[in-house]
């Protein structure tokens, strides 16, 4: 049976995913939280989960580097140095690394940049999140992922398009920018709304996750996916097949 090492065991992804790994077939390795040894673990697993936070990935990384062991990175609120760091990690082992790995979430994508794409410039694109209080970042990775999948289907990166800090005298919207507003508030797994709105008529389309059993369910069955892959940058889109 594959055995999973949970980075982040204590925290909510890490106790459902938890939860879910016997069902769906694998075994839990281990896991450890903010002062834990993230080698011993990676050594001890077929398969890493990383669901903790940014400061601890490149030590959960060079663990995984160390001992060869696919690793799955659900962590958000990643920078551009540790985006970097997942890119020279996918040279020596397998590495997912996704902002939300429910299949919701993961065709929805999917259908972003095809509207992004066919709607045209005149459609101005709003992505709108909502999480729980606890929530420590923000845009959510999700808005950043369908972010980048709407900036992908325009022809640009979210670099060059995203606003997410409006607030005073903004001026009018600048036409090509990909907006972004977060809410926090209460017990909410993760809200997420794509506008395109056109002069005359707007298209939505999101996704609600009613509970965290489903990136549960979603980052065991990635990891149970990955593990024994060859070196290199795997998708949620490849795992789910769509
Ligand atoms: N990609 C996806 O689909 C999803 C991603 N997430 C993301 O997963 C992350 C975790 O979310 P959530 O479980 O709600 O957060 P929690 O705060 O509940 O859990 C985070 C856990 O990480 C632990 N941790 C802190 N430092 C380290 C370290 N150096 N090594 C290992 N573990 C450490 C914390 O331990 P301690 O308390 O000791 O500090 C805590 O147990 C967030 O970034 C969230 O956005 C969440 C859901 C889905
Ligand atoms: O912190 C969370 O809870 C979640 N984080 C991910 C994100 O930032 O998009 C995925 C999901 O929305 C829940």
């Amino acid at each position: 049976m594959t055995a999973i090492g949970i980075l982040g065991s204590a925290g909510k992804m890490g106790q459902a995913i938890a939860g879910v790994v016997a069902d769906l077939g694998g075994t839990v390795a281990g896991g450890i939280d903010a002062g834990g040894d993230p080698h011993a673990l990676a050594a001890a697993s077929d398969v890493l989960v990383d669901f903790s936070t940014p400061g601890a990935l490149a030590a959960n990384l060079a663990a995984a580097r160390d001992t060869g062991t696919p690793i799955l990175i659900g962590t958000t609120g990643l920078a551009p140095s540790h985006l970097a760091l997942v890119r020279d990690a996918a040279a020596e082992i397998a590495v997912l690394q996704t902002g939300n790995v429910s299949l919701g979430v993961t065709l929805l994508a999917k259908l972003v940049q095809e509207a992004a794409e066919r709607l045209g410039p005149e459609w101005d694109i709003e992505i709108l999140e909502m999480h729980h209080r606890h929530k420590v970042d923000a845009p959510s990775g999700t808005a950043l992922l369908l972010g980048e999948a709407a900036a992908a289907g325009r022809g640009t990166t979210l670099a060059e398009a995203k606003v997410a800090d409006r607030a005073g005298l903004t001026g009018a919207r600048s036409e090509g920018t990909i907006g972004m507003a977060s809410m926090r508030g209460g017990s909410v797994a993760g809200d997420h709304l794509v506008v395109f709105a056109s002069e005359g008529e707007r298209v939505e389309i999101g996704h609600r996750a009613e509970n965290r059993a489903i990136f549960a369910r979603g980052a065991v069955t990635a990891a149970l996916w990955l593990a024994g892959k060859p070196a290199g940058s795997y998708s949620m889109a490849e795992v789910l097949g769509v």
